[in-house]
């Protein structure tokens, strides 16, 4: 018999379970505490539930907890960088960063990513699998335990393309803001996506609170083809229609990420068409310094450039914010962790 991969059960889910196994149905509210609220990471510490119930857990369902192999705690911010395996033997990376408002976690949300984005680490190896719900919620769930470290935000913006693991997210969105576990509330979770048109109208049917993040990192089809390759499935106009889409169903103010790269997206004249394209949409836009890594040439753009940019944008009154590079003495840009790891290993 195929073993219960309990972590990823939501409490209805759970219901049943806990029936099949022949127990009080109030048991699986017991059980998904410990799971989610308490972050156990073995049935033997479920102490309030009966040694025969915890025998037929061990027996009939496996209980995902990921190893950590590393962590990397940057001496300017604290931030800190983990590298987790998983059962199968294959390595994903997460992030804690500490904020005045609070602590937030950024994840991964596949093993690796298809999308190919130019300047991004996390595309170079490719994809192997989606992260199940629980394998998305043990990254926060390991941060917390292992840091001490209460996590209020979270941010889908790790390796991977969320919306292509668009069941196993939505699960993980919503057991990560049940009142009977970490109760996160929604507003404080983030996803960013490289712009996956048609799971963009989906998810705006879908009665969520949380912030879409849409990497843009172009003013026009032509730039944005250039840098992503999934422009050529969508383009622009199409995103941004979905943009528009999600704004009129959610009210939930968009963010569009836009990673600023030495000479080929940061000009006055880029800022001025960003400004035209994104003009009247109900929206905030995040500046990034993009992050060098070495199997690509791309440069940052300056200090002064960025500032220009931005100064371009706000004239245009658009709300835009420089983002603070974390953990900027820790393994660089994301996926790159995971990558140096995977090469090591491979070396030897
Ligand atoms: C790693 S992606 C994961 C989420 C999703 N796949 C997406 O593209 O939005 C998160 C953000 O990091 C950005 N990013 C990736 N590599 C980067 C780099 N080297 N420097 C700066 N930003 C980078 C992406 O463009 C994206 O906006
Ligand atoms: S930026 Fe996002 S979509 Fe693009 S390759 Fe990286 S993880 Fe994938």
């Amino acid at each position: 018999m195929e073993q219960i991969e309990i972590k990823s059960q939501n409490l209805k889910e759970l219901k049943e379970t806990v029936a099949v196994l022949g127990e009080k149905p109030f048991r699986a509210k017991q059980l998904y505490e410990w799971l989610h609220q308490k972050l156990a990471v073995s049935f033997d510490e479920m102490t309030n539930l009966s040694k025969a119930f915890r025998e037929k857990l061990k027996e009939t369902c496996v209980l995902t907890a990921l190893e950590p192999l590393e962590v990397q705690t940057s001496k300017l911010d604290g931030t800190q960088k983990y590298l987790f395996a998983l059962s199968d033997g294959n390595v994903v990376e997460s992030v804690l960063m500490k904020y005045k408002h609070g602590n937030s976690v950024c994840i991964s949300s596949q093993v690796g990513c298809k999308m190919g984005c130019r300047f991004c680490a996390s595309t170079i190896g490719g994809w192997t699998r989606n992260l199940l719900p629980s394998e998305m919620l043990d990254q926060i769930y390991r941060i917390q335990q292992l840091s001490g470290e209460r996590v209020s935000n979270v941010v889908v913006m790790g390796t991977g393309e969320p919306l292509d693991n668009y069941d196993n997210l939505l699960k993980f969105i919503r057991m990560l803001s049940d009142e009977n576990g970490l109760h996160i509330s929604q507003r404080n979770i983030t996803v960013s996506t490289c712009g996956i048109v048609p799971r963009m109208y989906d998810l705006a049917e879908e009665n969520l609170q949380i912030t879409l993040a849409i990497s843009l990192h172009a003013s026009n089809q032509e730039k944005r083809a250039e840098l992503m390759p999934i422009a050529n499935k969508y383009s622009i106009t199409e995103v941004l229609d979905a943009c528009r889409n999600y704004f009129e169903k959610t009210g939930r103010r968009l963010t569009f990420e836009y990673s600023l790269v030495g000479g080929k997206n940061d000009s006055q004249e880029d800022a001025k068409e960003l400004a035209e394209l994104i003009r009247g949409l109900n929206c905030h836009v995040n500046l990034i310094p993009v992050n060098p890594i070495k199997e690509r040439d791309f440069v940052q753009s300056e200090k002064k450039v960025i500032e220009n940019f931005q100064n371009k944008l706000e004239k245009y009154q658009i709300n835009v914010t420089i983002r603070r590079e974390m953990g900027r003495d820790i393994d660089g840009a994301c996926g790159q962790l995971r990558k140096s790891y995977i090469d090591k290993k491979e070396d030897s």
